[in-house]
């Protein structure tokens, strides 16, 4: 007999999560902010809002109460980054293991996901699940692995692997949570990056350019977080900006593409019905950079082009810049 599993989220990623987690025909309730997103999903098995492709496994329950989600040991949290914490402090009950599945960091605090979830729910225990994974793969299993970020270390890897791994979901082991959430979180902002310079036909070398450059800047931002270098370089961090930055499956990728292509920052998140969340997180994230001092020339770069300054413009100020030695360590004061 398998224990239930709660997400919190009907997004493309909670359903892709849902369908991966019932694969095994284990109960899921599946909590969805729109009422017409629980019925669809009850109603005809699918949830054509956010996850078209997916049919829905028979033991996948939709709700739109959270307080369903009492009573059962493990949650996955997989709200868009910004309304985390808002949801969180209307759970009935916190989950024994509380599994966080957004990426990104809050505007106004500046505070990473698990920051928001130790306020929101100091009682449960936190892990981070973060890596290369695009939710339409995932529903259709697809082989993907992530880092698993255990707060609680071994003793509650040895708990949630179990009941999160399948045949072709495979996540890897880190007591890094901070590292975990600094990779998923940066490399949504690089691949707006890498999107514009598809957009603006800037060619190959240049994107594998600014995936390696930006990299160095999650590298610099992380370890002033005191996240692991080698958690950046694994499946969170590196694999993730490497999905990330290379496939119009991105909705950050799309979304620099276009600004690229010449359409406005405005309208484009007016218009926007799923969440890209590099365009909140870059500006949040370039405040912290310059009140902490790091180097993030990508990072603003992004930051002003969602504000609405010239891709054109920006990319020629990022390549007018003084040359400067590749490795950080030789250098750590210029970009
Ligand atoms: N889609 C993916 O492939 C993927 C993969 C990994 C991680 N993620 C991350 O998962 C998180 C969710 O992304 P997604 O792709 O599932 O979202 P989505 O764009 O498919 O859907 C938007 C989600 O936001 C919810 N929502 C909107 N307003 C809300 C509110 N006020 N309160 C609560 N919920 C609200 C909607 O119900 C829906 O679940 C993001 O942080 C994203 O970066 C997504
Ligand atoms: O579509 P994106 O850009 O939100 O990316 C989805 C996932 O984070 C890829 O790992």
């Amino acid at each position: 007999m398998t224990s239930q599993v709660g997400v919190i989220g009907a997004g493309a990623w909670g359903t892709a999560l849902a369908q991966m987690l019932a694969s095994d025909g284990r109960e899921v309730t599946l909590w969805a902010y729109e009422a017409e997103v629980v019925k669809a999903i009850n109603e005809t098995r699918r949830n054509p809002r956010y996850l078209p492709s997916a049919e829905l496994h028979d033991t996948i329950r939709a709700t739109g109460t959270l307080s369903d989600l009492a009573g059962i040991d493990t949650v996955l949290s997989v709200t868009p980054a910004q309304v985390l914490g808002n949801v969180l402090v209307q759970l009935a009950e916190q989950p024994r293991d509380l599994v966080l599945c957004s990426k990104g960091i809050e505007a106004g605090t500046g505070r990473l996901m698990n920051e928001v979830a130790r306020h929101a729910a100091p009682g449960a225990q936190i892990a981070v699940l973060s890596g290369p994974t695009f939710a339409h793969e995932v529903a259709a299993g697809l082989p993907t692995a992530v880092t698993l970020a255990c707060e609680g270390g071994r003793a509650q890897w040895e708990r949630l692997s179990p009941v999160i791994a399948r045949p072709t979901f495979r996540p890897y082991y880190s007591d890094d949570v901070t590292g975990a959430e600094i990779g998923g979180s940066i490399k949504n902002v690089l691949a707006i990056a890498c999107g514009v310079v598809e957009g603006l036909g800037l060619g190959q070398n240049a994107r594998a350019a600014l995936i390696a450059r930006g990299y160095a800047e999650m590298l610099r931002f992380g370890e002033s977080l005191g996240a692991e270098a080698e958690t950046l370089a694994g499946l969170c961090g590196l694999g993730d900006l490497v999905l990330t930055c290379s496939s119009t499956s991105s909705r950050n990728f799309s979304l620099g593409k276009a600004l690229g292509e010449g359409a406005s920052a405005a309208e484009l998140m007016a218009d926007r019905t799923t969440v890209a969340e590099g365009a909140h997180t870059a500006p949040v994230l370039a405040e912290l950079a310059q009140k902490r001092s790091i180097a993030m020339p990508i990072v603003i770069a992004v930051n002003a082009i969602l504000a609405g300054a010239s891709p054109r413009r920006v990319v020629a100020d990022l390549l007018a810049r003084p040359l400067r030695a590749e490795a950080h360590s030789d250098q750590p004061d210029i970009a």
